[in-house]
Order: structure tokens, then sequence, then C-alpha cells
């Protein structure tokens, strides 16, 4: 059995749906980013001082790390994983699931985005800008690599959640 590999944009719910997946799976929960900062310190201040390739490459190595678990795991990528080349590799021999978000969720849930460099670093625009050029340039990646898109439709945490334990038993 693989993990469970929840990718999509950011602010469509990866690590909070990840953690309900995982609670009502009875599996673990491991979200690559908070490995990171365990690691490296805040994701901001490691942008500031090393830049965004400095970060891709560790962020690279934390997630072949974690999709070599001990035991099946429900694992949330951070939304700019798909970018390397050498994740989508890795992707492949696991169930990836995409979770999709209108741009009005999205502008929602990222809140004042303090915590994503990528959507505020050297700009004063409103992070939503930001988001929706990165979202365009990176959907067809997502939609590559997903065995299963989750609708924006499918609005709830826990409806999302539901949806991909229904997906993975007909699967089976
Ligand atoms: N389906 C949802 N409905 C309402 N709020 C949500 C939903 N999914 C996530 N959120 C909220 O949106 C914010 C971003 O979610 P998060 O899981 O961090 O997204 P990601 O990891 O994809 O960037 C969090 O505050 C979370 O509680
Ligand atoms: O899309 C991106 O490039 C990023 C998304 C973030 O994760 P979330 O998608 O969980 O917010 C985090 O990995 C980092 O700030 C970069
Ligand atoms: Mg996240």
């Amino acid at each position: 059995m693989s993990n469970i590999v929840l990718i999509g944009p950011m602010g469509s719910g990866k690590s909070t749906v990840g953690a309900a997946l995982a609670r009502r799976l009875g599996r673990p929960h491991v979200d690559t980013d908070h490995f990171f900062v365990a690691r490296n310190g805040p994701i901001p201040e490691y942008f500031s001082a090393h830049g965004e390739a400095a970060f891709r490459a560790e962020e690279a190595r934390i997630v072949a790390e974690l999709l070599d678990a001990p035991r099946p795991s429900v694992v949330s990528l951070g939304g700019g994983s798909v970018v390397s080349a050498e994740i989508r590799a890795l992707l492949k021999s696991q169930f990836v699931v995409m979770l999709d978000v209108t741009e009005a969720q999205a502008e929602a849930r990222i809140g004042d985005a303090a915590t994503r460099p990528m959507l505020t670093a050297g700009t004063s625009a409103p992070p939503i800008e930001r988001w929706k050029r990165i979202y365009a340039e990176r959907e067809p990646l997502y939609r590559e690599c997903a065995d299963l898109i989750v609708s924006a439709a499918e609005a709830t945490i826990e409806d999302r959640a539901e949806t991909i334990i229904q997906a993975m038993r007909r699967e089976r």
C-alpha cells in the first residue's frame, strides 16, 4: 500500500485535510513543510537568507525522505513541490490527490500570507494576485501528477477527506 500524497495550490487545504484524513484512516500524518521548519526554522526567514532555489533543493530532500515512510502515511506536500522533476518522478509510485480551490476560496484561506513568502516577497501587490499567476503556471503539473482530483465544490474539510477515502476504496 502506498502513501496518500496531497498536492495543490497554497490554501487548498493540503495540511488541514491531510490531518483530518490521517485521523480518519488511523494513519500517521506528515507535512513536509512542518518537517522543513523543524529542521531549518521558519520558511520566510529561510527564503530571505538562502533564496528559493535552496528551499527547493532542501524540500526535495525532505520529500524523498518522508515518502520513504516505514508505514503507509498521509503526506501533505508544499504547493511548489511539483515544480521539481525529481519530486514528480517520486510521485509516480504514490496515490496522489490534487486538492483544487477556487480563487475566492484561496483568497479567504491564504489570510495575510505572512508565512508564505512566494506570495509576498518583493511585491506590495495583494497576495491573491501572485497566487493566481503561480496557480496558472503550476496547474498542468498538479493535473499531470494526480491520480484523483478533488474539486473545489467539495468545500468542507470533512467532505474532502471523505471523497478521498471513497476513491481509495474504489481503487482497491
Ligand atoms: N475546506 C476548507 N474549508 C475552510 N477552511 C479551510 C479548508 N481547508 C483549509 N482551510 C483553512 O485554510 C487555511 C489554509 O489551509 P492549509 O491546510 O494550510 O492549506 P495548504 O496546506 O494547502 O496551503 C487554514 O487556515 C485552514 O484551516
Ligand atoms: O507554493 C509554494 O511555493 C509554497 C507553498 C507553501 O506550502 P503550502 O502550499 O502548504 O502553503 C510552502 O511550501 C512554501 O511557502 C512555498
Ligand atoms: Mg500546507
